[in-house]
């Protein structure tokens, strides 16, 4: 059993999973499997056909070490159960899943148990606080179950408290907290495991937007700080794109795509995907990284630089150079030129498509 994770090694990494529900899912699904040649859509019009729900299918991907991996997609693709088999809330009715090397599908219920405490956090839509336990007793309950000493799990608990911004609250009780305050209860409750990976299941969808807006930027804060392993699904693109290194978008049970944001505004694989971001400002959303022709070893100079950087935003990038004609050098992290844009080719990429 690895311990000690390679910095290369993904820290989860999923095969040909599938989920199916209902009365003898496994062999029904291992015989449709045989029958259709191992074809995923044949294979889950097979299962239905005999009134079983695939509602995972074959389902491969890879979340890296420090990254937030957001699972997209309408109500009923499939995320939840997706996430629930990776954390082994649910048996996955066939495929691999490893987290941190590990084989998690083959751990013993000790293990798995071990695993929920000490290495992976989960925060959910619905806050799931003890009504009777104070603030501070509910972020310090965790560390109970895994027999931490009091004073110990209470300093503990007063540190994650105070990283979600609830400092002065301690002692409140959920029912005199508001939906914001509780989900950030509820995050700190799952971060005092200090876990390496993360799940959070629309953990924002509750709240209305503005406390949303601002939960979503303190995600990204405590993330930058903490670089977990996180898997966090939303049905809200503006959500997947603000926070998102890479989206994976769910359809009926299949990944359809897998991109960063900008690959899935700028280059949607299919009508589906293009619908969720229909109505993105892409400009907004997309790095100039995304849309740069590479530039030569040996090419000259070229005459005009308005300083345009790999991680501006198309916007920005646009509003540098919507004056000039030839196409313009985008720099690197170094400042050396890395590539070149044609502003008619950037003012073309910031249009939303038409609705
Ligand atoms: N225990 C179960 N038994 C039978 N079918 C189930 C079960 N759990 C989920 N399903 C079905 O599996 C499919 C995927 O559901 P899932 O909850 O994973 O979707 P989702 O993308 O998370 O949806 P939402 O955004 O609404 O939460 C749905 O068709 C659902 O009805």
């Amino acid at each position: 059993m690895p311990e000690q994770a390679s910095a290369q090694q993904p820290a989860i990494r999923c095969r040909n999973v599938w989920q199916v529900f209902g009365p003898g899912a496994q062999d029904h699904l291992a015989q449709a499997l045989k029958q259709t040649g191992g074809d995923a859509g044949a294979t889950a019009q097979a299962l239905r056909a005999l009134d079983l729900v695939p509602a995972v299918q074959d389902v491969s991907f890879d979340v890296k070490r420090g990254e937030i991996f957001v699972i997209m997609g309408l109500s009923g693709s499939g995320k939840s159960t997706l996430v629930r088999c990776i954390s082994r809330l649910i048996d996955v009715t066939a495929g691999e899943i490893e987290i941190d090397g590990e084989d998690v599908l083959g751990a013993a219920k000790t293990r798995m148990t071990q695993l929920r405490r000490r290495k992976l956090g989960m925060v959910f839509q619905h806050f799931g606080l003890f009504p009777h336990m104070s603030a501070l007793q509910n972020v310090a309950f965790p560390l109970k179950m895994q027999g931490q000493a009091r004073a110990e799990r209470l300093a503990r608990a007063r540190e994650v408290i105070e990283l979600v911004g609830l400092k002065g609250r301690e002692d409140a009780y959920p029912r005199e907290l508001s939906g914001g305050q509780r989900q950030r209860v509820g995050i700190a409750r799952s971060l005092a495991v200090n876990p390496d990976v993360w799940f959070l299941d629309e953990p924002f969808s509750a709240l209305d937007p503005l406390i949303r807006r601002q939960l979503q930027d303190e995600f990204i804060d405590i993330q930058a700080r903490l670089r977990k392993s996180i898997v966090f699904i939303t049905h809200d693109i503006a959500e997947a794109l603000k926070i998102a290194d890479r989206i994976a978008i769910m359809r009926d049970g299949q990944i359809v795509q897998i991109g960063t944001p900008s690959q899935i505004v700028l280059e949607p694989v299919d009508g589906y995907v293009r619908d969720f971001t229909k109505d993105v400002a892409k400009g907004r959303h997309a790095r100039l990284s995304s849309v740069l022709t590479p530039l030569a070893p040996d090419a000259p100079p070229p005459a005009d630089d308005p300083g345009l950087r790999v991680d501006m935003t198309l916007d920005e990038a646009l509003s540098a150079c919507m004056s000039l004609y030839d196409p313009v050098p985008v720099h690197g992290p170094d400042g050396q030129i890395v590539g070149m844009v044609d502003p008619a080719e950037l003012a073309r990429a910031v249009q939303v498509d038409p609705v």
